[in-house]
C-alpha cells in the first residue's frame, strides 16, 4: 500500500472518477484499484475496486464507509436520500465509526467524535498483511482541542480493504500514545446500516444468552433467549457491550 500511495501522490494517474489512483498490476481492463477522489460536496473520498466489480467508497470525512457493491453492482449498504455531507454533522448511513462512545453511554456527543473529524491516510502504517490490493489505511489522532474534550492521546487506524472476493473487511486499531502511558477505557462499534429489501426476512444469529439494552424501554437489560433475532415492528436494542482497557 505504501507502494501504491505513493503511486498516488507521485505518478498521479488518472482513474474512473477523474481522481488520482493506482491502476491494478497485471489488469487488462484498466479498473482503478485505489483512486482519491472528490465526493459530494466535495469532500474526499477513497474508492476501492475490486478486479470483479466490487467497490466500496470511504469518506476520510468520518472515515466513513458509505458504498459497498457487490460484483453485481448492487448496493449492500443504506445510506438516507436525507443524509447530510457536511461536517460537523455525522453521515447518516453506511458504516459510521463510534469511538470512543458508544450512543449516550458517557458525557461526549452521541457515538463519540470520530465519525465528525477528518481522518487522515496514514502512509506509514505498521505491517499488517492483506490479500488484496484494494484497500486504504486511515489515521485519527487528537488535536489539543479534542484532548480539552477527551484528555487521552491515542492513535485509531483503520484499514478498509475490499478482497478479491468483493468482500469488505473493516480492521481497527487504537493505540494508547499517551505520554505516561495512563490508561483509558474506550466503547467503539461499527454502526452498520445494511440496505435491506424485506425486514421480515431477516434474522441475525449467535446472539443467544447475550444481555441487551432495549432503547425502546428505557434501556431495560434483558438476556436474548432466542436462536435469533427477527424484527415485526420497530426494534432498538445494543447487545453485548464490552469495555476494553488499553
Ligand atoms: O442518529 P445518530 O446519532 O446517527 O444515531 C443513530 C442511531 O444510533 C442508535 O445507537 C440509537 O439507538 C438510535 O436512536 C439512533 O437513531
Amino acid at each position: 500500500m505504501k507502494e501504491n500511495l505513493r503511486q498516488v501522490r507521485e505518478r498521479g494517474g488518472e482513474g474512473e472518477g477523474g481522481g488520482k489512483g493506482v491502476r491494478m498490476a497485471g489488469s487488462g481492463s484498466e479498473r482503478v484499484a485505489v483512486e482519491l477522489c472528490k465526493g459530494i460536496n466535495g469532500l474526499d473520498k477513497v474508492v476501492l475496486r475490486g478486479p470483479r466489480g466490487s467497490s466500496a467508497e470511504v469518506y476520510l470525512y468520518g472515515g466513513h464507509v458509505t458504498s459497498w457493491r457487490n460484483d453485481h453492482g448492487e448496493e449492500l449498504l443504506f445510506v438516507s436520500s436525507k443524509a447530510i455531507f457536511k461536517p460537523p454533522k455525522a453521515i447518516r448511513g453506511g458504516i459510521p465509526i463510534c469511538f470512543p462512545q458508544f450512543g449516550s453511554h458517557g458525557s461526549l456527543e452521541q457515538h463519540g467524535f470520530a465519525r465528525n473529524k477528518f481522518w487522515s491516510i496514514d502512509t506509514d502504517p505498521p505491517p499488517f498483511p492483506t490479500n488484496s490490493k484494494s484497500f486504504i489505511d486511515l489515521i485519527l489522532k487528537p488535536s489539543e482541542e479534542d484532548m480539552q474534550k477527551w484528555p487521552y492521546s491515542y492513535e485509531f487506524r483503520l484499514r478498509v480493504a475490499l478482497g478479491p472476493g468483493g468482500d469488505l473487511m473493516l480492521t481497527s486499531r487504537v493505540r494508547n500514545t499517551n505520554a505516561d502511558g495512563k490508561p483509558f477505557t474506550f466503547a467503539f462499534a461499527y454502526h452498520t446500516y445494511f440496505s435491506v429489501s424485506d425486514i421480515s426476512e431477516v434474522r441475525v444469529e449467535g446472539l443467544e444468552t447475550l444481555d441487551y439494552l432495549d432503547n425502546l424501554q428505557n434501556k431495560q437489560r434483558f438476556t436474548e433467549q432466542g436462536d435469533a433475532l427477527t424484527f415485526e415492528s420497530e426494534w432498538c436494542g445494543i447487545h453485548g457491550i464490552r469495555r476494553q482497557r488499553l
